[in-house]
């Protein structure tokens, strides 16, 4: 989902919420060189996924969400002392074709996991079936990065609704484990400390792969392309080889 907030400054006259970009983005050129994280945040439908982002990067919980269009945050953070570049990619939700294990995914959330270095599969410990989506969602993963290793989490959302829970702590151990990630369970509405932690270890895991391949991109495939050149650029030398055209044209007459 989309952050919703009630901005009391500029739409004071207005009673709805209205959409509001909630963290500014910085310039790409600003990123900190050979330190940016891209990590795109993973799961069925209403299990937290933009919750989960907006307090980790703002440590509020606001609660009322806009269907999602897939959101990214850029920020720059810490981790352990480094100044990391960090870019959250929010996506829409994933579902399963009525009892089967296919995943329907829009093309958007492909194009995230191709562009990510880091993954957060997120379930609501209130939902058995979003927690049934975790493995085919991997899989598909592994279909877009097939070798290599991948960094990834599990993240168990909603542990403040504990009497709704349908998926135990060890369920979720067990599946983490067997992805090869670690697992977590957090409530993005009451604790920010649990958020924190998960995301902290996913953005360390990250830099971690990044720092073992030299400081280049993993897999090679996201290398920057160079600088094509600036449009105004190439105008104001368009404008001067027609003037000194003009010109020795003019003195030949
Ligand atoms: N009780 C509780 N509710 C939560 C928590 N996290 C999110 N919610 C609520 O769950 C609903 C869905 O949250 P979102 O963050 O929009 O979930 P999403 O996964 O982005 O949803 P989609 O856009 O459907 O993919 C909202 O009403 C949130 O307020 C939590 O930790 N505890």
């Amino acid at each position: 989902m989309r952050l919703l907030v009630n901005n009391q400054n500029t739409m004071s006259s207005y009673s709805s919420n209205f959409l509001l970009v909630p963290i500014p983005e910085y310039p790409v050129l600003d990123c900190v060189p050979n330190k940016n994280v891209k990590i795109v945040v993973l799961g069925a439908s209403s299990v937290g996924k933009t919750a989960l982002i907006v307090r980790f990067l703002t440590k509020r919980f606001i609660g009322d969400y806009e269907a999602n269009t897939g959101a990214l945050y850029s920020r720059k953070i810490n981790i352990d002392g480094e100044q990391v570049s960090l870019q959250v990619q929010d996506t829409p939700c994933v579902s399963l074709q009525e009892d089967t294990e296919v995943l329907s995914c829009q093309e958007q959330i492909n194009r995230a996991i191709y562009w990510a270095d880091g993954y957060v599969f997120v379930y609501s410990i209130t939902d058995h079936s979003s927690y049934r989506t975790i493995k085919p969602l991997y899989q598909h993963v592994r279909k877009i990065h097939p070798s290599g290793n991948i960094p990834i989490i599990l993240v168990g959302n909603k542990t403040d609704l504990l009497r709704a829970r349908q998926v135990a702590t060890n369920e979720g151990a067990r599946l983490a484990n067997e992805l090869g990630g670690a697992h977590f369970e957090a409530s993005a509405r009451e604790n920010y400390d649990g958020v924190s932690d998960a995301f902290h270890h996913m953005c360390l895991e990250v830099s971690r792969v990044i720092g073992s391949s030299n400081g280049e991109k993993r897999r090679g495939l996201h290398l920057v392309r160079p600088k094509s050149p600036n449009m105004q650029d190439l105008k104001r030398r368009f404008r001067q080889v027609l003037s000194s055209k003009a010109k020795s044209s003019n003195t030949s007459l």
